[in-house]
């Protein structure tokens, strides 16, 4: 509710208020700093506030807190929007940080599809999701994107636990109808469609608050036509997210060609089989041409950055300054374990050092600022899902997601030498910091990091 007037109490409570220094982007600002800035958290886990800290008397009395209330924030602590990962494979995150000699089409063979064939079991998919949920939550991964397995049931197991560990989730059930290298590791195209529509019903009988189905085709090499147009069809019917990968390896680009003749593109097989909408978000899309863009942007479809996977498994680069150019949404994945890192912090880091190699490259190339990556890892993300109405910056009426970093932990990876603006303290944050530097994570409100208990290995 409301309130009415600065004097009157309003009846909405709020449940947290800070004060300190707040960072965010906003679609006109890739970097916004609001030093002396007192927010307020409501009971339904969103920004009631954001105003000068100065005017917190008036601010405690419209809101009935007291100034014991209020969490001081230190010098060198700022809070800013909660980091979103745009693409994970949830089911990958047991191999995160090995198996990465081999391109695309052959990893998927060796190293992928064994592994994801292990999660009809339920107790090893319990164990690794709860530890790739926890790992990226400690990481400041406040929403994830994720691709599961083509199981349901352990599909359905990683919702239960995103929710129960409180992160906002889109989560995927992986579609695939077309598999040669492992046995067993795919389904008929009746097969797919049918537990598709089974594991949408069964998430969405749980009423999680934050935790949605995403439908996943996994790419166009494995799924059939019939298979896709099935699957463009349960999403329009239900209005849902949809997920896939697309023009990540040229070899991959090439098999596309030639299995599917009658189209355009990659992206125009896509678009025929009704599968870029504006809830769509393509991972990769490293050779795109400006006319596939254009489609991007036509459609409302998105495009998930996925630079240490890019680089990891020597799939391409993808020249970000061309999709922004094209007004395309685009945010950053980690693609564990494509990428080695669960951390978006690594993100940012690689998606800077993609964009410098670039620039060697062709010294007329536009590099990307910190601060730029810093949007696409925040609101970008949360653009690029379709779910900036909700999350991604610090706006009154949107979610609490955020993180309290304080750049001078105890036992941290980084030294700050003397005073520093909010501006340096982010850099260096970005640049050098780790999960030690994000003492406190926040979803809708909720207080998430530290754990509420702890797990062991
Ligand atoms: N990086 C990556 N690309 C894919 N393309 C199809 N499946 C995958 C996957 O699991 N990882
Ligand atoms: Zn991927």
């Amino acid at each position: 509710m409301e309130p009415s007037n600065e004097t009157t109490v309003c009846n909405h409570p709020v449940k947290h208020i800070f004060r300190g220094t707040f960072v965010h982007s906003t679609q006109d600002t890739p970097l916004k700093i609001l030093e002396d800035n007192v927010l307020g958290v409501d009971d339904d886990g969103k920004i009631a506030f954001i105003e000068s800290g100065k005017d917190v008397v008036s601010l405690s009395h419209k809101w009935g807190f007291k100034a014991s209330d209020v969490k001081q924030l230190e010098l060198h602590e700022f809070i800013m929007p909660g980091l979103v990962d745009t693409h994970i494979h949830a089911s990958q995150y047991s191999y995160t940080g090995t198996a990465l000699d081999l391109p695309l089409l052959q990893w998927l063979n060796t190293y992928t599809f064994p592994v994801e064939a292990k999660y009809k079991d339920l107790t090893f998919a319990d164990n690794v999701y709860n530890k790739v949920v926890r790992r990226t939550l400690m990481n400041g991964t406040t929403t994830a994107c994720y691709f599961a397995t083509i199981h349901t049931d352990a599909s359905l197991l990683l919702g239960e636990i995103a929710n129960k560990l409180g992160q906002r989730a889109l989560v995927g059930k992986v579609c695939m109808n077309c598999n040669n290298a492992v046995e067993h590791y795919k389904e008929s195209t009746e097969e797919s469609s049918e537990e598709t529509k089974r594991f949408i019903h069964e998430l969405l009988k749980k009423k999680y608050p934050h935790v949605r189905p995403v439908v996943t085709p996994r790419f166009a090499l494995s799924c059939c036509s019939a298979l896709m147009r099935d699957l463009g069809d349960i999403a329009k019917n239900n209005n849902l997210h949809i997920q896939s990968h697309i023009s990540e390896n040229k070899e991959e680009c090439e098999a596309v060609k030639q299995l599917f003749p009658e189209f355009e593109s990659y992206t125009d097989v896509y678009l025929k089989h009704n599968l870029l909408t504006d809830k769509t978000v393509m991972a990769h899309g490293c050779y795109l041409s400006d006319a596939e863009l254009q489609v991007f942007r036509d459609t409302g479809a998105s495009i998930s950055h996925c630079p240490n996977s890019n680089i990891s498994i020597c799939s391409g680069l993808l020249d970000v300054r061309n999709v922004l150019n094209h007004k395309v949404k685009i945010g950053l994945g980690t693609d564990v374990a494509g990428g080695y890192s669960p951390s978006i912090l690594d993100a940012i880091r690689r998606a800077l050092d993609s964009s410098k190699v670039l620039t060697i490259q062709d010294p007329s190339h536009q590099t990307l600022t910190f601060e730029e990556v810093f949007r696409l890892a925040t609101l970008g993300g949360s653009q690029a899902l379709s779910l900036d109405s909700e999350t991604g910056n610090f706006e009154v009426g949107k979610d609490f997601d955020a993180l309290l970093v304080n750049v001078c932990a105890p036992e941290g990876p980084m030294d700050i030498c003397g005073p520093e603006p909010p501006k340096v303290l982010l850099e260096k944050f970005l640049n050098l910091g780790d999960d030690r530097n994000i003492r406190e994570v926040y979803v809708a409100g909720r207080r998430v990091v530290p754990f509420a208990e702890t797990a062991s290995c």
